[in-house]
């Protein structure tokens, strides 16, 4: 036989092998599965190209079967884009929904059924199938390049230039095979799109919109508190300063304060915004973070920023135009019971960079993300004698060779992960679950669960829910405890996202639900009693935490730099949260005598 016909053969059956490595995920519905795409169409020199990029239009062969129909909804906030998108899916015989945001993707399913389009619900957490449903609603990482629809939405898609999640919004536009595929999103993202539509020889209809209602930028700053009024949303960006603002508000009684921020279970946020949007329930301010900036519909008439500067996980930085805009594009929702949405700052000196940002136009996006699918990878670190995830991760990027308009994805969370986890006895495929899990490596508590996780699986493979972690679940009575709630729940959350992608292995999916509903339930019962006040730890307490702190990140650190685990370091991270008992207290009696103080306060 030709030695390159030799060779021809020996790909191809390794491409095969890690294509059937990654099964369509079971539970998924028919029209969604994740990630597992064949890298078709390019045949005898794969391993030439592998890391050519330049042509990722080529890589969905489905999509490129049909010449696809693209109706672009470009317009600012709050101008009825995915109302208008989501006619068009109602009314198809098959459908499917891809959001950036598990609210979004839950908003749109209840909505769908509410109008009897049955509808499923898919994320990387949640898979609830209706029977016979052909409409599925879905994280846009869900999203399937490989089943057939009538009608798509991709919505929010000027999120393709995300540095770190933009790779699923351009694997959705180029690859979902839809007959009509309806994009919303900024018009900034506009030019990008027809680029790629171009990439794709679809068609392209370009529908535009304008703001539903007025948002009017106030002249003068609120200055104080005082200022506050009943349906007014004051924007932080941190945890504690939304939790300080709701203490604050609060102190003087005649205000009752919800809470919206990023480390809130989803579905707390829903019911925090249900508590601020019903009337008569007496929450009638909210105090949150830029987690507010999509995906719930509120019922705001003011958006308050308390400060126009985010940390972004390396400095404190300006928000954009692009943020300012989103953030304050939340007041005065069509449909609401305000007429006109207005906005405004807390100190005086941020109210000209206020007005400037929301009067300039958002700058074009040039690029769309862009990053390898799990064939490609597994076949070049095969190719480059059975590199380990990481090296091989390091290696296409540095080789990878991408067209102008695309730019290769931030791949460093999940590097560090790969990084932590490359001692352990895991096959490439089960390494890379692991490492793209939704597992933040800069959050302690849930990068020391992933890693407690992929080291039972690797020892025994098995793991469960009880076995892996341990922690406290009980009324919060402070902060911290508070916070260990929200750790708890994100863990569960990750042990729910792998039991769906590793099910004989993580077998205690319904328990930690279970368990997920008691944790939820026990932070919603503790944010409106919950006196917090960052001035009660003393600077003693602060100093204390912040080394606490210190020393964890150190401790992780130097995971991912392959040393060993400072026993001590680990002994203070695992024990106060992880390793004491479950209580005693069985677990149903826990969750009455949680949904007795939820009755205490619950809607009218
Ligand atoms: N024609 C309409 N009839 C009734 N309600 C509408 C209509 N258009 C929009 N709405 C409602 O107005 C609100 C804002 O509309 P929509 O969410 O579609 O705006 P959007 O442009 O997608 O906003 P964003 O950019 O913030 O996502 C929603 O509650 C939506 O249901
Ligand atoms: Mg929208």
């Amino acid at each position: 036989m030709l030695p390159r016909l030799a060779e021809l053969r020996r790909l191809q059956s390794c491409v095969l092998r890690h294509v059937r490595s990654f099964a369509v995920f079971p539970g998924a519905s028919p029209l969604v599965e994740e990630a597992e795409e064949v890298n078709g169409g390019r045949g005898e020199d794969i391993t030439d190209h592998l890391t050519d990029l330049t042509t990722p239009a080529s890589w969905y062969p489905a999509a490129r079967m049909m010449r696809r129909k693209v109706v672009a909804h470009m317009g600012p906030t709050n101008s009825g884009k995915t109302h208008a998108a989501l006619q068009a899916l109602k009314a198809a015989e098959t459908g499917v929904y891809c959001g950036p945001l598990r609210l979004l993707a839950w908003e749109i399913s209840e909505k769908l059924n509410a109008d009897d389009v049955s509808c499923s619900l898919i994320t990387g957490q949640e898979r609830r199938v209706m029977e016979g449903a052909k409409h599925a609603a879905c994280t846009v990482e869900m999203a399937s390049v490989s089943r057939q629809v009538d009608v798509a939405v991709v919505d929010e898609i000027q999120m393709v230039a995300d540095p770190s999640r933009g790779h699923s919004f351009t694997r959705a536009i180029l690859g979902i095979p839809a007959r009509t595929l309806h994009v919303c999103g900024d018009p900034a993202a506009l030019p990008l799109l027809r680029q790629l539509v171009q990439d794709t020889g679809d068609t392209l209809e370009v529908l535009e919109y304008e703001r539903l209602l007025p948002l009017k930028a106030e002249k003068a700053a609120l200055g104080t508190l005082e200022g506050v009024r009943k349906g007014d949303c004051l924007v932080a960006f941190s945890r504690r300063e939304v939790h300080t603002t709701k203490r604050a508000l609060e102190s003087w009684g005649a205000l009752k304060c919800c809470v919206v921020y990023g480390a809130l279970p989803a579905e707390s946020r829903t019911q925090q915004a249900t508590l601020f949007n019903k009337p008569r329930t007496g929450f009638n301010v909210m105090s949150a973070s830029d987690a507010v900036g999509m995906g719930l519909n509120l019922n705001i008439r003011r958006i308050v920023f308390t400060s126009l500067e985010k940390f972004d996980g390396a400095s404190y930085r300006p928000l954009t135009a692009a943020e300012v805009k989103q953030i304050a594009g939340r007041a005065g929702r069509f449909g609401s019971s305000h007429s006109s949405g207005r906005v405004t700052c807390m100190h005086q000196e941020d109210m000209p960079y206020l007005h400037t940002a929301l009067a300039c136009a958002n700058p074009e996006l040039q690029q769309a993300c862009l990053f390898p699918s799990y064939q490609q990878l597994a076949i070049f670190a095969e190719q480059h004698n059975h590199l380990d995830l990481s090296d091989a991760l390091e290696l296409f990027a540095n080789r990878a060779t991408l067209s102008q308009h695309f730019f290769f994805s931030n791949y460093e969370p999940m590097h560090k992960l790969a990084l932590m986890l490359r001692h352990l006895a895991l096959s490439l495929r089960d390494h890379y679950i692991f490492s793209i899990s939704p597992a933040d490596p800069e959050d302690p508590p849930v990068a020391a669960a992933l890693l407690s996780f992929a080291s039972c699986y690797a020892s025994r493979g098995h793991v469960s829910v009880i076995e892996a972690q341990r922690w406290q679940l009980k009324p919060a009575r402070t902060e911290s405890e508070l916070e260990q709630l929200e750790a708890a729940y994100r863990i569960l959350d990750l042990y729910i996202w792998l039991s769906f992608r590793m099910e004989a292995a993580f077998t205690g999916r319904a328990e930690a639900e279970k368990q997920r509903k008691l944790v939820t339930a026990l932070i919603e019962e503790a944010l409106p009693r919950l006196a917090i006040n960052s001035k009660a730890l003393t600077a003693r307490q602060r100093r204390q935490e912040r080394m606490e702190l210190l020393d964890v990140s150190r401790a992780i650190e130097d995971h991912f730099n392959g040393s060993q685990w400072d026993r001590r370091i680990q002994q203070k991270l695992l024990a106060p949260v992880y390793q004491k008992p479950l209580p005693t207290v069985p677990i149903p009696k826990l969750l009455r005598r949680s949904r007795k103080h939820l009755r205490d306060w619950e809607l009218e």
